[in-house]
């Protein structure tokens, strides 16, 4: 499939074809009429340089009939004064007498006065004898227009005589009957000594002379060189405004590839035609408004995350002391357990319990109860670190997985744990307040699960307990 013309292509076309229209057309129509005025304007000098040879032809003879009698008919007459160069082509000279019937340009002999004299060709056909108002033979007056450049104009001359009576009918009129009356308002009278003694008028189209196929010749070139100069212009004008719609049209093309990329704020040139400015305009807007959308749309899925994950971290801590809850420690124990299973290491799981403390309770308060529980899991977690994990399990139980760590080992920590506690001046928050920790502890490779895991670290604690509390038993 043709892929479609591109936009600078398109405007060069338009530009060119527009161009020439215009040229051919304006050139056209002056051509047409300058051609239609030479016509006009030579019909009336023949028809005037004919005028002037039929009243030459009566003054000189009285009337046709005498100068038949005289054995001089018209179209001899015509023909002697024409003389014998008249029969070629050729410009009018001005050697030799003065002839009633030479073609030039300017104003017709009957309209300035007197006929315009030189040899030239002859602006009418002699008549033949059968027409010829002086009876003598000759060429005939109604034939074709020779053709070729200065051959005779192909006019024919209707001649009638004062009464309309036609004396030469050009073919189209009989002689010796009345001219119509139609043929009479174009008929021009023929004077002599201010008498009317016959009425002419011209039949026919030109076939224009040399000097007007000059300017005729003069007039294409011209049409021919401005075609082709508006052309070239139009095309030059097409590929400059193209060029220029072009690259902003690549510009805006270029913005929204680099905002397809991600970058979203984009400017580009708004200056240019109308079109291509509110375009421009458009898109700027349009490229800072999904800018700004996209920096809120960052912004809220920015405190969305921050809460996702405060909602997250809350859901898997204690709220009181702020250590890890039970879930969670249950859902990462198991894959400590797992891991340690699969690398081969010690894991050992740890049960530590507060003692007596419904008696703290008791005696001193639920309030005074929960910062005991806030004091121990501050001072276990500062003490365990990092590595290790440490959860509330319930109540006043806490539990604790330690990863890599053999159980002997896991014990003396326990053991720097539950002396901590021990050690610490409960004195401070309550008198004579005394608390203490017993803790169970399992590290058994041969363990099915963590739980099961768990289950032996709860039965050591519970010999801790039975065994008289604050202390550290493993098995
Ligand atoms: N202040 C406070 N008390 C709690 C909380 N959770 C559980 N307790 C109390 O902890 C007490 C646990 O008592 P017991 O299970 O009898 O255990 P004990 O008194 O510590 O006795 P031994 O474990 O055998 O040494 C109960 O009275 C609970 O009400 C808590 O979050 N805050």
């Amino acid at each position: 499939m043709l892929r479609p013309l591109s936009l600078r292509l398109q405007l060069t076309l338009a530009l060119m074809l527009t161009g020439l229209a215009v040229v051919v057309t304006v050139g056209g129509v002056a051509y047409l009429e300058l051609q239609r005025k030479f016509s006009s304007q030579a019909a009336q000098q023949a028809t005037a340089h004919f005028r002037a040879g039929v009243a030459s032809y009566l003054q000189e003879f009285g009337s046709f009939e005498s100068g038949k009698a005289r054995g001089v008919g018209l179209g001899d007459y015509l023909a002697r004064l024409r003389g014998p160069d008249a029969k070629g082509a050729g410009p009018a000279s001005s050697d030799g007498p003065p002839r009633p019937w030479d073609v030039r340009r300017g104003p017709p002999p009957g309209h300035s006065g007197e006929p315009r004299p030189g040899p030239g060709p002859q602006p009418w056909p002699a008549p033949d004898g059968r027409d010829d108002p002086g009876r003598r033979p000759g060429p005939p007056p109604d034939g074709p227009p020779p053709a070729g450049p200065g051959a005779r104009p192909p006019f024919r001359f209707i001649l009638t005589d004062a009464n309309y009576r036609v004396l030469l009918g050009a073919g189209s009129y009989p002689q010796g009957e009345a001219l119509p009356e139609a043929q009479r308002a174009l008929a021009e009278a023929v004077r002599v000594d201010g008498e009317i003694r016959a009425y002419v008028s011209t039949e026919g189209v030109l076939s224009p002379g040399q000097d007007d196929l000059a300017y005729l010749a003069a007039m294409r070139q011209a049409l021919l060189v401005g075609a082709i100069a508006a052309t070239v212009l139009a095309a030059l004008l097409g590929l400059l405004l193209g060029s220029g719609l072009s690259a902003r049209l690549r510009r805006l093309t270029q913005a929204v590839r680099r905002m397809h990329a991600g970058e979203l704020l984009q400017r580009v040139d708004a200056r240019g035609s109308a079109e291509i400015e509110a375009l421009a305009l458009a898109f700027n807007h349009m490229s800072e408004a999904l800018a700004r959308s996209d920096a809120e749309l960052r912004a809220s899925h920015a405190t969305i995350s921050s809460q996702a994950l405060q909602l997250k971290e809350l859901s898997i801590r204690d709220a009181l002391t702020g250590l890890y809850n039970r879930r969670h420690f249950d859902e990462s124990v198991r894959q400590l357990f797992e891991d340690s299973r699969r690398h081969g290491q010690d894991l050992t799981l740890v049960l530590a319990d507060i003692d007596w403390f419904k008696r703290i309770n008791d005696q001193y308060s639920h309030a005074v109860g929960d910062e005991v529980l806030r004091r121990v899991a501050a001072l276990l977690e500062r003490q365990l670190g990092g590595a290790r994990l440490l959860a509330r399990y319930g109540g006043e139980e806490f539990v604790m997985a330690l990863p890599q760590t053999p159980l002997h080992e896991a014990a003396d920590v326990c053991e720097r744990l539950r002396a901590s506690v021990a050690a610490e001046d409960w004195g401070q928050l309550a008198p004579r307040l005394q608390v203490s920790l017993s803790m169970g502890l399992a590290a058994d490779p041969a363990a099915a699960s963590a739980a099961a895991l768990l289950e032996q670290a709860d039965a050591q604690l519970y010999r801790a307990k039975d065994a008289g509390r604050n202390r550290v038993c493993h098995a």
